[in-house]
């Protein structure tokens, strides 16, 4: 159970409560969706060396925040268990209920016994549907939840205990920070959250886009004798937005500023003290470029990376939740979305990540409202383009005709799981099949031989497909002509 997990004696001495290495990650399963939306974010973390995970009606005991602890409990979710089996290669297997329920993998449905999904494709967070009304993520966490007063860093990931945790470390300081992270990512918010938690918390923060700025106004904006951003920031903090696009000259004045306290207004007899607290953020690494290495130094002496949201799909629960929670609290209407679309939304890889994610949930509420269809491919721009969709497809020229074997072992020879195994598109899969010498088609193998194969495999048609080496779902549809006497 997560209560003895919390990590409520975590101290600046021990940082936080990383767990070492790979093999130490602990397999857990955050709900990403829920009809009770008090259960977003709750999650089930295995313990280590634990045996197979048992999802269904009734476990495991998910706990949230307030460490009260419930299984899925939906009359739609099945007394029986979906298994997640993890192996030795940090791959995890799903294997399906005898139940009817509805499984879904990524937003395609699962058929068969299961499937086998690769420690990579684990690495980016599994999303799994179940019986229609509750959506998973199945993930590693490498750290603990721990209780955290950045309330406004939302999130359940590792990737977001990790923030909360920096941002508490570095506002304790004074030293100039970076905040590394692309577009949308967070990096404001967490500028804020650092200079509220600070001891400058009650004085002004004051931000400035370097990158709409030329020389003379950047020297203007943030030199200024009495607008300048230093001015204006007095003893609070200075967020400095896109720093990477700074003047090179403006790049070597910060420095000056950080290195001596003080700075000389424009037209200015006297130097005025620099008393700010200077934070810097920038989506693209600073270390080439030109920028100029001795800020660079300065600025790195604290970095907090925020990871693209597609790294922590388990956040996207509680972040669109967060979103459908701002927009009903301002529009004073109730903000529902089907699950459907928020399947779309936690299997989506967000180029334009937290910001994107709240403004696709704003215009799929506003839509809703005004009884318009929910089409997911109009509200975020690319995804008709082929843009960032998962699962995410590979490029056919890069799988080996050994994956195509594997997946297709690993999955009872269904094209579909293997497909989905792959992050290759059905049709895609077709071709590598149509392609592999040792993959036989069914129509090509003498009907003798599927007979002594089927009764070796004691009538199972799943083992048979495995002994000729042909896809399941073709033998199924030849053995249903066969039964009905259509082939001879
Ligand atoms: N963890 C989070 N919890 C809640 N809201 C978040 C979180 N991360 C980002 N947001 C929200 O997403 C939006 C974008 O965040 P922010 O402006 O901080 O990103 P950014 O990295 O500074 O973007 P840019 O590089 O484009 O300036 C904001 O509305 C912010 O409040």
């Amino acid at each position: 159970m997560i209560h003895s997990l919390i990590d409520a004696e975590n101290t600046l001495a021990s940082p936080v409560c990383a767990l070492a290495g790979r093999a130490a990650q602990r397999l857990a399963l955050t709900i990403l969706w829920h009809p009770q939306p008090q259960r977003i974010g709750d999650q089930f973390i295995a313990a280590p060396g634990s045996g197979d995970m048992e999802v269904n009606r009734f476990a495991p005991l998910f706990c949230g925040p307030e460490a009260s602890a419930a299984p899925l409990g939906h009359r739609r979710i099945a007394r029986d268990s979906l298994r997640l089996r993890r192996h030795r290669d940090h791959g995890v297997s799903l294997l399906l209920p005898q139940s009817r329920m509805r499984v879904e993998l990524n937003g395609a449905m699962l058929a068969g016994a299961g499937t086998r999904c690769t420690a990579e494709q684990v690495d980016t967070g599994l999303v799994i549907g179940l019986g229609g009304v509750v959506l998973l993520c199945v993930h590693w966490m490498d750290r603990l939840p721990q209780h955290s007063a950045i309330a406004s860093v939302h999130g359940v990931s590792s990737a977001a205990i990790r923030v909360r945790e920096l941002i508490r470390q570095v506002s304790a300081t004074d030293l100039p920070v970076l905040l590394l992270g692309e577009a949308g990512s967070g990096k404001e918010l967490a500028a804020q959250a650092i200079h509220q938690a600070s001891a400058r918390g009650h004085g002004p923060m004051a931000t400035v886009n370097m990158a709409t700025l030329g020389e003379t106004q950047a020297v203007a904006d943030l030199f200024g004798a009495q607008t300048g951003a230093f001015a204006r920031a007095g003893g609070g903090t200075l967020f400095l937005d896109k720093i990477g696009t700074a003047p090179r000259a403006v790049q070597a004045m910060l420095l000056r500023v950080l290195q001596t306290g003080e700075y000389r207004p424009p037209g200015a007899r006297v130097k005025e003290a620099a008393r700010a607290r200077l934070i810097g953020a920038s989506d693209h690494d600073l270390q080439h470029g030109g920028f100029h290495q001795g800020l660079l130094r300065r600025l790195e002496a604290l970095v907090v990376h925020l990871p693209p949201l597609r790294e922590r799909r388990c956040d996207i629960g509680v972040l669109a939740l967060h979103f459908m929670q701002a927009w009903s609290a301002r529009t004073g209407s109730a903000a529902e979305l089907p699950l459907a679309f928020i399947s779309q939304l936690c299997n989506y890889d967000w180029p334009g990540n937290v910001r994107q994610l709240g403004s696709v949930v704003q215009r799929a509420l506003s839509a809703a409202q005004a009884g318009e269809p929910l089409a997911f491919d109009a509200l975020v721009p690319g995804v008709a383009a082929g843009v960032a969709s998962r699962p995410a497809r590979v490029r056919l020229g890069k799988v080996s005709g050994q994956a195509v074997l594997d997946a297709l072992e690993a999955n009872g020879w269904l094209i579909r799981n293997a497909a989905l195994a792959l992050g290759v598109s059905r049709p895609s899969m077709y071709k590598l099949i149509e392609a592999h010498p040792a993959i036989r088609q069914v129509d090509a193998i003498a009907p003798a031989e599927i007979e002594a194969a089927l009764a070796a495999s004691g009538g199972d048609a799943g083992r048979c497909a495995a002994a000729l080496k042909t896809p399941s779902e073709a033998l199924r549809r030849y053995l249903r002509r066969r039964a009905a006497g259509k082939v001879l």
